[in-house]
């Protein structure tokens, strides 16, 4: 459930705002976030997960502005992030580090220097050679790494092949049956303190059972390691819940959070972690974008927008189906089926295929689903300025990031005497 709803008039509000209105403050191309949504959505796994000790830590990757972070900050959330920079953001947005987890396969010294001062809760630790740079970062620092191994279970998770990270061919952790071998070279170092586990198997997933074969994996190896003598005190089980963007009905975070908590039952005193990013953020947010033209042409009929692949790049990425509606359906418009294309220079940039739309020139559209992985992958490709975000709550409008400027686009750059 999001806050995105048409009112009888035919107009899509944001909570209570209708869009238009952002649309004609702000400008288009545009971003629109709902702090009702944000809110409910982390809710609804940290309800879900009840008296169960747990924390959920927000993938700050799948939307990073501060507004958003501080949000969830003010929430009580912990935040998973992958970079030195996203570290500073949490710091900035007043995020507690304590409750940060630090995923990613290369992190580089500077970073894991600026996350032990900056006292992170734990590394997930994702290759041998990365154990050995940190146990040396921390003793060179004089202070103790809290770390978990994020082990890759092998288990098809059903997703995209690009967004899927828990087969033994990804790149991403450590493979289950080492292991055992690599927390007995932790337990080695004296800078290290063993605290977790960690798996985290893909994105955008849509059944359950790929969750739960991963659990009793993860358990099995929890039971392994007790018998070498080392304790684990939480089990982070990543991200990766998926939500609809079409057709798809994936579990609802309550289902989701409900099911791995029966298989914990006897396990009370394991701490479980949560690394939600889309579940939380996708369907929180929109882009507004305005039709520029309507080009009919033999093959196709395509309606030329002024969002493009460098403002939201899933659908050229992944070909990701993204819903895309009239702000406003009380219009008087022909239906026609058309391609949503954008204005950058490649036969690529399309926002979606084959849509049918009753629209006219200088109407304004709505690219649903575009809160995660929307901006925060967005470039200026073409020289384009990236759009402003604005975070709606209630009855305010609020820009939480200006539209760049053309001077925005050539900062840092010189031009040679
Ligand atoms: C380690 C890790 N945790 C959490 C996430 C967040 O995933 P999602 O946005 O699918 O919940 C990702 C991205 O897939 C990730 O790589
Ligand atoms: N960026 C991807 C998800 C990748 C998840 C990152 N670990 C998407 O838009 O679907």
């Amino acid at each position: 459930m999001d806050h995105f709803n048409y009112q009888p008039d035919g107009r899509l509000f944001a909570e209570n705002v209708p869009v238009e209105d952002i649309a004609n403050n702000f400008g288009t191309p545009c971003y629109v976030y709902s702090r009702a949504t944000l809110e409910r959505h982390w809710k609804a796994f940290d309800e879900a997960a009840g008296d169960h000790p747990h924390l959920v830590c927000y993938a700050v990757k799948a939307n990073s502005n501060l507004a958003i972070l501080s949000v969830l900050a003010k929430l009580g959330s912990g935040f998973d992030i992958v970079s030195g920079g996203e570290l500073a953001r949490v710091i900035e947005a007043g995020g507690d580090t304590s409750k940060v987890v630090f995923s990613g396969v290369g992190k580089t010294s500077e970073e894991i220097e600026f996350a032990l001062d900056a006292g992170v809760g734990c590394f997930n630790v994702e290759s041998e050679p990365e154990l050995h740079r940190i146990a040396n970062v921390a003793g060179r620092l004089g202070k103790v790494a809290n770390i978990s191994i994020r082990v890759n279970p092998d288990v098809d998770a059903g997703t995209h092949p690009y967004i899927s990270t828990g087969l033994k061919e990804n790149k991403f952790g450590i493979a289950i049956e080492h292991a055992p071998a690599v927390y007995q070279q932790a337990m080695a170092y004296d800078q290290l303190k063993i605290v977790g586990v960690d798996c985290h198997i893909g994105s955008q997933l849509t059944e359950l059972d790929p969750f739960l074969d991963a659990l009793e994996r993860v358990l099995a190896l929890i039971d392994q390691l007790a018998e070498l003598g080392i304790e684990i005190e939480h089990l982070d089980v990543g991200g990766g819940l998926g939500v609809p963007y079409k057709d798809e009905t994936p579990p609802h975070p309550s289902e989701y959070a409900h099911a791995l908590r029966q298989r914990l039952i006897d396990r009370p005193n394991l701490k479980l972690i949560f690394e939600p990013g889309r579940a939380i953020a996708a369907n929180a947010g929109i882009l507004l974008t305005k039709v520029e033209f309507l080009k009919p042409t033999e093959e196709k009929h395509f309606a030329i927008v002024d969002a493009a692949m460098n403002d939201l790049i899933r659908p050229s990425l992944y070909s990701a189906y993204q819903s895309i509606q009239p702000a406003n359906t009380s219009l008087d418009r022909k239906s026609d089926i058309y391609d949503v294309v954008g204005p950058v220079c490649e036969t690529g940039d399309f926002l979606g295929k084959d849509r049918e739309l009753a629209i006219a020139e200088g109407d304004l559209l709505v690219v649903r689903s575009a809160g995660a992985y929307g901006f925060c992958m967005a470039s200026n490709y073409n020289s384009r300025p990236r759009p402003p975000e604005v975070l709606v709550d209630s009855d305010n409008a609020i820009e939480v990031r200006r539209r760049e400027t053309f001077a925005d686009l050539w900062k840092g750059e010189v031009v040679l005497p």
